[in-house]
């Protein structure tokens, strides 16, 4: 993980006031997003949420109704070649290629970037990067879901991008799967990243900073620990006493146990307490925001 100073550093993605309306419907309600130089961004939302409407703006794919954005310093719907060279793309959907073989695609690919990046990847430092080696010479079309995945990242870094878009990158995954794609992405330290998805778990895990969008709208931004520390202090404190379960939600929680114990003793028994954890956050977060909009 790389540290959340972004003041600092310049902004690779800026959106202010960011909007979409598909028809009579507003997707997007003014979102203001920000990645710095060398950032692991998670859009964290529920279905439906507009991360990938949003990310598909970044990417200059759809053309956003209003607001400012600022992509390496460019608007997305001026983005030229040389623009779109700097960018890596990993989307939701599998796009087929099964006959080539793993290194002739990626090999085929970084021609492309040639012209317009000073170093592309040397494709099989590329290859063992993704975890791909021994399959190199495999036709894609007989590689596991997990190993094709490992390819549509190889896909997006081929060029070296100065920003790396993962849109719900382990949708479908077994959790073994998921734990190697998750090592994967934090070996590619220093590459600023923006990933989708609606997997809480997933967004702690990667990322620096975790924006959670509702209906359109950015509800929270923060790293997992600022965004835990919206319901710090809260815990939930249970235990059986004479057979009869008792469950609290707590803020002084220790001196409650402290108290309980010396008024009971041995009598308490199975005592457990959890603090109130990042998934209470985001659930409460969503829950709120969608009786807002509702
Ligand atoms: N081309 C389109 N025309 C009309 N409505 C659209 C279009 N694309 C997306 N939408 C609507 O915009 C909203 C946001 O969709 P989007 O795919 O951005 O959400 P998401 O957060 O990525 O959801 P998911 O996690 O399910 O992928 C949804 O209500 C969707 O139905």
């Amino acid at each position: 993980m790389q540290n959340n100073d972004n003041q600092r550093k310049p902004s690779v993605v800026d959106t202010r006031g960011l909007r979409m309306r598909y028809g009579s419907t507003d997707v997007l309600k003014g979102v203001d997003l920000t990645v710095g130089q060398g950032e692991v961004v998670a859009l964290l939302g529920p279905n439906g949420a507009g991360k990938t409407t949003t990310i598909e703006i970044l990417e200059g794919f759809r053309r956003r109704s209003d607001g400012d954005v600022r992509v390496l310093g460019v608007d997305p719907d001026d983005g030229d070649e040389a623009w779109r060279a700097r960018l890596g793309v990993v989307l939701q959907s599998w796009r087929d290629h099964g006959r080539w073989r793993v290194r002739e695609l990626l090999s085929y690919l970084g021609m492309f970037y040639e012209p317009y990046r000073e170093r592309v990847f040397d494709i099989d430092e590329l290859i063992d990067v993704v975890g791909l080696t021994d399959h190199a010479h495999k036709r894609i079309g007989t590689l596991s879901g997990g190993q094709r995945r490992r390819l549509d990242v190889a896909v997006g870094l081929v060029g070296r991008p100065d920003l790396l878009f993962l849109d719900e990158p382990t949708v479908g995954f077994d959790p073994e799967a998921r734990r190697e794609f998750h090592e994967l992405v934090r070996r590619l330290t220093g590459t600023t990243i923006l990933l989708t998805t609606h997997d809480l778990t997933e967004a702690e895990k990667l990322a620096d900073r975790i924006v959670i969008l509702v209906s359109g709208r950015v509800v929270a931004d923060g790293t997992a620990a600022e965004l835990a520390a919206r319901i710090a202090g809260k815990a939930e404190v249970r235990y059986r006493l004479d057979g009869e379960e008792h469950v609290l939600s707590l803020t002084d929680s220790t001196g409650y146990v402290r108290e309980l114990f010396a008024e009971h003793g041995k009598a308490v028994e199975d005592l457990e307490v959890r603090r109130a954890a990042l998934e209470d956050v985001y659930l409460a977060l969503v829950r709120e925001s969608e009786e807002v909009t509702a």
